[in-house]
C-alpha cells in the first residue's frame, strides 16, 4: 500500500488514495500511524472519494482509528495532494467532509493554501456538550483533581478551550487527556490551551482527540481563535502561534473562519507490514 506523506506545520498526515488501496480497519490505522511500530503520522486522509454535493469527498482518520469530522491541516494537505496530481488548479473548489462542505483555493501550493473552514458554533447541542442547551462559555469542570475553566466550540469537530496566561507543552500532555475524555463531551473533544499574546496574535498548545499532542492543528486554531474573539480578546484577523509554526485566520462577525497556511511534501512511503 502506497501513501503520500505531507505535513502542515508539523501536523503530519498520510494521503491514501482509494485507487491505491482500501482503508485499513481501525487496528490497521493504529499500526500504520504508530511512530515506532508503523510508518508514523498524526492521521490518514482517505480520498479523493466521489461526492454528490462537492467536487471531492475526504475522510479523516485519527491514529487511534476514530474518524474526525474535520481537519484544517488535513484539508490543506488534501488540497495540495489534489494539486500535485493535477486534479485542481488555482481556481476555487469544494471538499465534502463529515463536518460539512468547505471551499478551498490554492494561492501557492507550498506557502499559501486557503480553506473556508465553516462557521464556529458555541452551542452545547451542536458541539456536543452534555447538560442543558446553552452556549458553553467560561464554565468550570473538574478534571485530574483540579477545577478547570473552559469554553467549548465546534467547527465540525469538538473543541475544549482553556485560557491561560502562559501555555506549556507539559500542561497539554498532563491535563489534555483528562479533558479529551471528560464525561461532559459525549464524542470526546480536542483540547487547546490558549494564551492571548495581543489582539492579533494567540499561542496554542494542543492535545488532539484521537491523536494526542500535536505541533499544530487547523480546526483547533479556528475554534480557539473564535473563543478568543467571542470573549472580546482578539480582533477579526488572528495569527495563531503553535510549536509547528504560524497559521493565519480571518474570523467574520458570525464566526465563519478562513484559514490560510503552508503545506510541505515529505515523500512517498510503501506499507508492507509483516504483522
Ligand atoms: N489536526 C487536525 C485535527 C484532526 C482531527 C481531530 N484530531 C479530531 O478528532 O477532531 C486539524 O488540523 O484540524
Amino acid at each position: 500500500m502506497v501513501f503520500q506523506k505531507y505535513h502542515a506545520l508539523g501536523n503530519d498526515y498520510f494521503v491514501l488514495d482509494p485507487s491505491s488501496g482500501e482503508l485499513p480497519d481501525s487496528k490497521g490505522i493504529e499500526l500504520v500511524c504508530h511512530r515506532n511500530f508503523g510508518l508514523g503520522s498524526d492521521g490518514i486522509l482517505y480520498g479523493p472519494l466521489p461526492s454528490e454535493v462537492a467536487d471531492f469527498r475526504l475522510r479523516i482518520l485519527n491514529p487511534d482509528g476514530s474518524e474526525a469530522e474535520k481537519s484544517g491541516n488535513g484539508l490543506r494537505i488534501f488540497c495540495r495532494y489534489l494539486h500535485d496530481r493535477g486534479e485542481v488548479t488555482d481556481r476555487p473548489f469544494t471538499v465534502e467532509t463529515e463536518g460539512g462542505v468547505v471551499s478551498a483555493c490554492i494561492h501557492d501550493a507550498s506557502e499559501s493554501i486557503e480553506v473556508e473552514m465553516g462557521k464556529v458554533s458555541f452551542s452545547s447541542q451542536v458541539i456536543p456538550v452534555n447538560g442543558e442547551e446553552r452556549e458553553v462559555i467560561q464554565e468550570t469542570l473538574e478534571a485530574n483533581g483540579q477545577k478547570v475553566e473552559f469554553s467549548a466550540a465546534t467547527i465540525g469537530n469538538p473543541h475544549c478551550v482553556v485560557l491561560r496566561d502562559k501555555v506549556s507543552e507539559q500542561e497539554a500532555r498532563d491535563l489534555g487527556p483528562h479533558l479529551e475524555n471528560h464525561p461532559l463531551f459525549p464524542n470526546r473533544t480536542n483540547v487547546q490551551f490558549l494564551e492571548v499574546i495581543d489582539r492579533g496574535n494567540i499561542r496554542l498548545e494542543i492535545w488532539e482527540r484521537g491523536a494526542g499532542y500535536t505541533l499544530a492543528s487547523g480546526s483547533s486554531s479556528s475554534a480557539a481563535a473564535s473563543v478568543a474573539r467571542k470573549l472580546g480578546l482578539v480582533d477579526s484577523d488572528v495569527t495563531v502561534h503553535m510549536p509547528g509554526g504560524l497559521l493565519t485566520l480571518s474570523i467574520s462577525d458570525d464566526f465563519a473562519v478562513r484559514m490560510t497556511g503552508p503545506v510541505r511534501l515529505i515523500g512517498e512511503l510503501t506499507w508492507t507490514p509483516e504483522d
